[in-house]
């Protein structure tokens, strides 16, 4: 199946200049929203995680189901405020403006193999807050995934794991 003729580019959203992929089109399609969880859970059973990260809140609509299809847990990286108890968290640049990500500080155990997903890359602020953010708590960040990487902003080189994406962009 194409994955990409179920995902639309829609110009100048949030803001002028920003080419947005919407993977609205994809999720209101069952068997593409199964396909795509089906081979990124490929991708991340070869890495043999002990529980999965996902980020709010698009990622979760990956994430999640991807843990429960593999039968292991889910840690839920948030936007501040969201997550109770003591937590931990880190800012970051995005694309298009500025954002920050928190965990529970006691949501992984120390030296337990952690697959981060998210639907995009794109400067790669957000996937690499979460990469230092899930270390910083302990976790050994055996793999990180994504469904789309728009390779021609670099966002690569601030992921300090092993990183694969289902489909690529290069404009
Ligand atoms: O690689 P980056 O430049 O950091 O950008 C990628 C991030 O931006 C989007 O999230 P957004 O903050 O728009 O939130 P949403 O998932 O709640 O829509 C996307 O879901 C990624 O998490
Ligand atoms: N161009 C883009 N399209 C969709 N989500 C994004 N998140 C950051 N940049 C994005």
């Amino acid at each position: 199946m194409d994955l990409k003729a179920h995902i639309r580019g829609i110009p100048d959203f949030p803001k002028p200049g920003i080419l947005f992929y919407d993977i609205s089109t994809l999720l209101r399609h069952g068997p593409a929203w199964n396909e795509a969880v089906r081979r990124m859970a490929d991708i991340v059973a070869a890495k043999k995680p002990d529980v999965l990260a996902g980020i709010e809140s698009r990622g979760f609509l990956l994430a999640a189901p991807i843990a429960h299809a593999l039968g292991i847990g889910f840690i839920m990286l948030r936007k501040p405020r969201k997550l109770p108890g003591a937590v931990l968290g880190l800012s970051y640049a995005l694309e298009y403006g500025e954002d920050r990500i928190e965990m529970q500080a006691d949501a992984v155990e120390k030296g337990s193999r952690v697959v981060i997903l998210d639907d995009l890359l794109a400067t790669g602020g957000t996937l690499g807050a979460g990469i230092n953010l899930l270390q910083q708590a302990g976790a050994d960040v055996v793999g990180a995934v994504t469904l789309i990487e728009l390779t021609f902003l670099g966002g690569r080189s601030r992921i300090h794991a092993p990183f694969e994406s289902l489909l690529s962009y290069d404009e």
